[in-house]
């Protein structure tokens, strides 16, 4: 503990589980693509909550809804209906790709995932599941089990189950074609791995998984967790390659920065949950409804996919344009932005944040994610991008 350091990082330090790593600043307020520490310095934010922010920190429409319905009414359970969360569903539905008509409302992703896992059991009466090499889908141990790297899971052995799991490689579809089988509930799979390197599918590869899980009976599952809500240029990544999934898996950005999930399917897979096959507490709270409506409602009106989809042009072809030895490729989809280097990109995060005060994220170990507010400005992206290269020379 230098003695430098604020009585808060030493209190989070102390206190905390410290399963994270912490870096050793503390970050006290947000506006837009920018952070600021309890010193007054400024950052330019690429993590966003790593990809939560997608509107942006503390846009006024959410911070104004979550302030009216803190007036209002803050808890009620979904076994009671609310006024919030019907609003909420009418604007989530009225976003997702026709025939995801049905909803179940969490708290994260990986809530949205083991709910996902539950009804393709009850909607096929299968057990077994299709998941991608490189694939991540959330840290609780129903989740993991559809998690590649064996860091997650190592620690936990077989408490994390995977024997009803099939691994393919991403991409690869004869293997995907030889998973997929009769006892197949669903195949669950990224449009753009995330957290395995910002890989983007191609076409051939998620039009095949859905003719095939049609073709054998099963669901196809889209974890749109890190994609969803304008991230990759399209309200949803499923746009870009013309597939409606069966169910497709939410959180993050999905409530403006307020934690949120939900598993969105057909009436046909809802409805072959039995009644109270599945549940929980805070689900459908009216305070993240609120501030989920104020966030689609935001990201419709500021024509936030669209403007993903041309900054995050504008941003790889700046990305593409530094010469330097070190990087082996610049690759992602709208916003969702990875550079794989020749060499661990640790320190070149590490100096992104502390010489030139730019949050940056891994995903593995050889590339730099930029996972940046979608309302981030040209001006930003350039002097991101600038930085990015002084750290690289
Ligand atoms: C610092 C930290 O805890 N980071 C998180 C970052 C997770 C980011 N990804 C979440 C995610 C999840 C899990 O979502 P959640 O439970 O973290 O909300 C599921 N599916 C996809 C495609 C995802 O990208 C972690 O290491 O678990």
């Amino acid at each position: 503990m230098t003695s430098t350091q604020s009585k808060w990082l030493e209190a989070e330090l102390k206190y905390d589980s410290r399963v994270v790593g912490k870096h050793e600043v503390v970050m006290t307020r947000g506006q837009g693509s920018v952070v600021w520490d309890e010193s007054g310095r400024s950052y330019i934010d690429c993590v966003a909550g790593y990809g939560v922010a997608n509107i942006g920190h503390c846009h006024p429409d959410v911070v104004k809804a979550i302030r009216d319905q803190a007036e209002r009414l803050l808890v009620m359970p979904q076994s009671l209906p609310n006024d919030k969360r019907a609003e909420f569903l009418s604007e989530l539905v009225g976003v997702t790709p026709a025939g995801l008509d049905r909803v179940f409302l969490c708290n994260s992703g990986t809530e949205a995932m083991e709910a996902a896992k539950k009804f393709a059991i009850t909607a096929t009466g299968r057990k077994r599941f299709v998941s991608m090499k490189r694939g991540f889908s959330g840290r609780s141990l129903g989740a993991l089990a559809f998690t590649w790297e064996t860091k997650y899971r190592e620690p936990f052995g077989e408490a994390v189950d995977n024997r009803n799991v099939d691994f393919v490689t991403y991409g690869n579809i004869e293997e995907l074609r030889a998973a997929i089988t009769s006892d197949t509930a669903a195949v669950i799979l990224e449009p753009v791995q995330g957290e395995g390197g910002v890989r983007p599918a191609s076409p051939e590869f998620i039009q095949e998984a859905r003719r095939l899980t049609q073709e054998k009976g099963a669901l196809l599952i889209l974890d749109e967790i890190q994609t969803g809500f304008c991230r990759t240029g399209k309200m949803f990544a499923a746009e870009h390659y013309g597939v409606v999934p069966d169910g497709m898996t939410l959180a993050k950005a999905m409530a403006g920065g307020v934690p949120i999930g939900a598993f969105v399917m057909t009436a046909d897979v809802a409805d072959r949950m039995p009644a109270g096959g599945h549940g929980g507490t805070f689900g459908g709270n009216p305070l993240a409804m609120a501030a989920g409506v104020a966030a689609i409602r935001a990201m419709k009106r500021e024509g936030m996919a669209e403007q993903a989809r041309e900054k995050g042009a504008y941003f790889m072809e700046k990305l593409r344009a530094i010469q330097s030895p070190k990087i082996r490729e610049v690759r992602g989809l709208g916003l969702m932005i990875g550079v794989e280097l020749k060499e661990k990109s640790a320190p070149y995060i590490h100096a992104l944040e502390h010489e030139e005060g730019v949050l940056t994220l891994q995903a593995t170990p050889l590339v730099v994610r930029f996972l940046p507010p979608v309302t981030i400005s040209r001006e930003q992206i350039d002097t991101v991008v600038a930085a990015f290269e002084r750290v690289l020379n």
